[in-house]
C-alpha cells in the first residue's frame, strides 16, 4: 500500500506519517522544505520521541519524500499509484496543493480506476470537503465525474499536540503520548482505508466540534492570555492560576454547548476536559505560545474554536459566555511581529476598531451581544495587561 502525505512538518511526521507507516503503508512525504525532503530521502527513516511520564523512542521506517516544487512530475506519478492521499499543511495551503493533486488524479484515471481516499488532517471543520472543492476546480469535466465515482474525500478530526521542534536531529519529532484520529465513513468508496488506531464514525460533527471546541478552544485561551502576561510556553501559562481558571471557565461554556447540541454525556465530557487540561500541562513538553496562537484571523473565523462555541452558547442559553468572550478579547490583542495575520489584524483594528475586525473576520454584527462583552474585556485588558 502507498500513502502520499503532503506536509512533513510537526503533525505530518509526528502523527500521520508514523501511524500510516505502522499500518503498513509506504509513506511518501511531499513538502517544500528542501532540508527535510533531502534528509527523509537519504535516511528513509526518522525518530518519534513520545514525551510522557516516561520517554519512549519509536522509529518510523520505509518512508521517502518528494519536493512538490522541484519534483512535480514524480508527485503526480505517486498520486496516480497511491491508495491514500493525506495532508497536514495548514488550511491556508490547501489551495496551493490542489493543482498537483488534481493532476495526479487525471493521470491516475488514464491508467486505472482503482478507488482512492483523500483525507485532509487540518484543524478545521470540513477540511477535506474544502480540499475537494479546490481540487475539483482544477479537474476536467470527465475528471470530476470519475473523481465523484472513484475518490472518497473523508473529513476527519486529528488530535495530538506536536510542538515546534528543538531536537538536534532535524527529522526527530517530539510528541505527546495522547493521539486520536477520527475519520468519517460517509464518503468511503468500498472499504475504509486500513489505518491502525484510527476511529471511524458515520457522523463526524460531534467529534470535530468536541475536539476543536475543547482542545483548540482551551489552547487558544491559554496562548492568548499567556501572551498578554509575557509567558513563552503554554505550560508556563497554565501554571498561572488566573489563566487556568479562565481556560476552565471557557471549556465549561463550550462544554455546555457540546453536551446540549450533541448529547455528549456530562460526566464523560467533564473527564474529556480534565484529560485535555492535563495534556496542556504536560511537564515533558514545551509548546511555544506563538505556535498555538498563530494565524489569529483564521482563529477568529465564524466556524472556528472561539466564535463558533461563543455564538452557539448565546443562541442555546440566551446569555453571553464570559470566559469565551475573554478569550476573543485576548486574541484581538495578539500582536506578535512574526505573525503576518497578527499584523493584518492589528491594522484592521487600528482602522476599523474591534467592531470592524469582529464584523470582517468573525461575521459578527455590532448589535450581537457577544460584541459588547468582548469590547468590555478588551478595554479591561488594555488597563491591566491581562
Ligand atoms: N502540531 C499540532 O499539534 C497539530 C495537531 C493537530 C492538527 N494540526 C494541524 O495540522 C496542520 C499542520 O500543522 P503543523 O503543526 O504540522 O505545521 P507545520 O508548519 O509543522 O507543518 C506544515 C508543513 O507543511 C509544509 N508545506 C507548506 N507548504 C507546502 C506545500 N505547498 N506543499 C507541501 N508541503 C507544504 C511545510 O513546509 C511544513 O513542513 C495544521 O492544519 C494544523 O492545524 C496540528
Ligand atoms: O494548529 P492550529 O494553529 O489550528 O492550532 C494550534 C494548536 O492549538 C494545535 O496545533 C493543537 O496543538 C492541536 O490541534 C492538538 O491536536
Amino acid at each position: 500500500m502507498r500513502a502520499v502525505h503532503f506536509g512533513a512538518g510537526n503533525i505530518g511526521r509526528g502523527f500521520i506519517g508514523s501511524l500510516l507507516a505502522a499500518s503498513g503503508y509506504d509513506v511518501v512525504f511531499v513538502d517544500v522544505n528542501e532540508q527535510i525532503v533531502r534528509l527523509l530521502k537519504e535516511r528513509g527513516e526518522y525518530r518519534v520521541i513520545v514525551a510522557g511520564e516516561r520517554r519512549e523512542e519509536q522509529w518510523v521506517r520505509g518512508v521517502s519524500a518528494l519536493n512538490s516544487q522541484t519534483e512535480r512530475e514524480a508527485v503526480i506519478e505517486a498520486i496516480a499509484d497511491a491508495d491514500l492521499v493525506t495532508t497536514a499543511v495548514g488550511p491556508h495551503i490547501l489551495p496551493a496543493i490542489a493543482p498537483v493533486i488534481a493532476a495526479g488524479l487525471e493521470r491516475r484515471f488514464t491508467v486505472h480506476q482503482k478507488p482512492l481516499h483523500v483525507i485532509a488532517c487540518e484543524n478545521m471543520i470540513g477540511g477535506t470537503e474544502t480540499l475537494k472543492t479546490h481540487v475539483f476546480a482544477h479537474l476536467s469535466t470527465a475528471g470530476q465525474q470519475l473523481a465523484d465515482e472513484k475518490v472518497g474525500f473523508l473529513n476527519c478530526a486529528v488530535d495530538r499536540i506536536v510542538p515546534n521542534q528543538t531536537n538536534d536531529d532535524p527529522l526527530a519529532v517530539t510528541v505527546e503520548p495522547f493521539f486520536e484520529w477520527t475519520i468519517e465513513t460517509r464518503n468511503v468508496i468500498g472499504t475504509v482505508p486500513p489505518i491502525q488506531g484510527a476511529h471511524f464514525v458515520a457522523d463526524l460533527e460531534p467529534y470535530i466540534e468536541r475536539k476543536l471546541f475543547t482542545v483548540n478552544t482551551g489552547h487558544a485561551l491559554a496562548a492568548y492570555l499567556g501572551y498578554l502576561r509575557n509567558y513563552k510556553t503554554v505550560q508556563e501559562a497554565m501554571n498561572d492560576e488566573g489563566i487556568r481558571l479562565n481556560v476552565e471557565q471557557a471549556l465549561s461554556e463550550s462544554g455546555a454547548v457540546l453536551v446540549k447540541k450533541h448529547g455528549w454525556h456530562e460526566e464523560e465530557h467533564r473527564s474529556y476536559i480534565k484529560t485535555t487540561i492535563g495534556r496542556f500541562t504536560n511537564p515533558s513538553l514545551s509548546d511555544d505560545i506563538v505556535r498555538v496562537a498563530r494565524s489569529p484571523i483564521r482563529k477568529l473565523g465564524p466556524n472556528d474554536r472561539l466564535i463558533a462555541p461563543a455564538t452557539q452558547y448565546c443562541t442555546l442559553f440566551g446569555s453571553v459566555p464570559a470566559g469565551l468572550a475573554k478569550g476573543i478579547a485576548a486574541l484581538l490583542r495578539f500582536d506578535d511581529a512574526s505573525d503576518a495575520e497578527a499584523a493584518a489584524l492589528q491594522q484592521t483594528i487600528a482602522h476599523h476598531g474591534i467592531e470592524g475586525a469582529l464584523r470582517q473576520y468573525a461575521g459578527l454584527e455590532s448589535a450581537h451581544p457577544l460584541v459588547a462583552a468582548v469590547r468590555e474585556e478588551y478595554g479591561r485588558m488594555e488597563k491591566n495587561k491581562s
